[in-house]
């Protein structure tokens, strides 16, 4: 889709006294968030201080540095680790002369790109324009996209113009857009809502997908109900809730939801645009939250997504842990997993390893529910049975 390949550099800011790694692993992450969004990384800089400049983020030697290294490395774009204010993003592309983000705007950028159902896009182009209201200069052009050269909102924010009053009719076309947004969005939840009350009406108990960005949500769900939900090696997939039947080895039938995957420091603005799609989690009966066990910051994503559920008001609905892509992982880790989380359950949504003992711990916690669910309301699913019974 992009008509060019953006060249960037990431910026990192390393507090002083804290050991180097987790600044690497920041990066890491980053750089993995600017291959999904298509964007090549050219070179990295930390700037090491206690805090970054109010005004200008980089201290004026950092700031040629980083210029220079923009200009040595033919780079176009710098993103940023940390989140920028609106003067700091002035005060940078004055002084480096190439376009700059922060890490909230590469992934507005990658929900873009990735939205597909209508009210995918209504969530994503509100939180867009919740970033961008309070960076608005007046001036014609987009400021959360970085490439697509699709302006938000339409009309109003790509027009040239100057002063206060340009800016303040952007402001307003851009607070009446979030108002028709938000209502669109509404709709679509009370949709939802009503679907989700006949299901428990006829207690069909339902379990939401969750877990990390990656983790292998889809591909377990697909593993578990037969689906063929897009898998992909790369950050936000899959945006829009996805909802199957599926069916017990002992025919208990609920339902399963692959939902957005959480990341560290989850933007804002996207926590609120989609607290519908999130409801999902929350109204659920079980949370399936599943871990890449092959990742060395395993432990770390376990407790981002449990304080995302916990922002979202989810954190009472009960969790079963999937260590999943158990064939990658290192056994060491695993075993530390294990150790650490005794009612977990190790998969591997590729080769099909454990996943026996996923449906039987499914159907333990699901038989726990109270008050007990519909049982055998419609046949298993034939994959279950196969796979069940090999
Ligand atoms: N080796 C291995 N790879 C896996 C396993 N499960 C998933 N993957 C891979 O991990 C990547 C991410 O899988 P997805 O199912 O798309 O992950 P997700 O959690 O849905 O990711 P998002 O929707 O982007 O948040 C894909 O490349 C999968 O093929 C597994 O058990 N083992
Ligand atoms: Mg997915």
């Amino acid at each position: 889709m992009r008509s060019r390949q953006w060249r960037a550099v990431l910026l990192g800011l390393a507090e002083r006294n804290v050991s180097g790694p987790a600044e690497a692993d920041s990066l890491d992450e980053l750089e993995r968030l600017a291959a999904t969004d298509g964007i090549a990384v050219v070179d990295r800089l930390v700037q090491v201080r206690d805090r970054p400049d109010p005004a200008t983020y980089l201290g004026s030697g950092k700031l040629r540095e980083l210029a220079e290294l923009v200009d040595a490395r033919h780079a176009d774009l710098v993103i940023a680790e940390g989140e920028l204010t609106p003067a700091q993003v002035r005060a940078l592309e004055d002084g480096v002369g190439a376009r700059v983000v922060d890490r909230t705007g590469l992934i507005l950028d990658i929900f873009g790109e990735h939205a597909r159902s209508s009210e995918g896009k209504a969530q994503v182009e509100l939180a867009q324009l919740a970033y961008e209201l309070p960076r608005l200069r007046g001036q014609g052009r987009e400021l959360s996209r970085i490439g697509g050269g699709r302006v938000a909102g339409g009309a109003g924010i790509g027009v040239r113009g100057r002063g206060e009053m340009r800016l303040e009719i952007q402001r307003r076309h851009l607070r009446r857009r979030m108002r028709a947004l938000r209502e669109q969005v509404r709709r679509t939840a009370r949709r939802r809502e009503v679907t989700r009350q006949r299901r428990a009406r006829n207690r069909v108990p339902s379990v939401a997908i969750t877990g990390y960005t990656n983790a292998g949500k889809s591909a377990l769900l697909n593993r578990l109900a037969g689906a063929d939900a897009d898998v992909a090696d790369v950050l936000f997939a899959t945006l829009d809730p996805l909802v199957r039947q599926v069916g017990t080895p002992d025919g208990l039938t609920y339902t399963l939801t692959d939902t957005v995957g959480f990341v560290r420091r989850l933007p804002h603005q996207l926590v609120d645009a989609f607290r519908s799609t999130l409801e999902e989690v929350v109204q659920a009966d079980l949370a399936l939250h599943v871990v890449d066990a092959s990742s060395p910051e395993a432990v770390e994503h376990i407790a981002t997504v449990r304080g995302v559920l916990r922002d979202i008001g989810a954190d009472a609905v009960p969790e079963l842990l999937v260590l999943n892509k158990a064939d990658l992982a290192d056994p060491d880790r695993m075993t530390g997993l294990r150790r650490e989380h005794p009612g977990a359950v190790a998969v591997s949504a590729r080769t099909g390893e454990g996943l026996d003992d996923l449906r039987g711990a499914l159907q333990e916690r699901l038989r726990a529910l109270s008050p007990p669910p519909s049982v055998g309301t419609r046949p298993t699913t034939q994959r279950a049975q196969a796979e069940g019974t090999s």
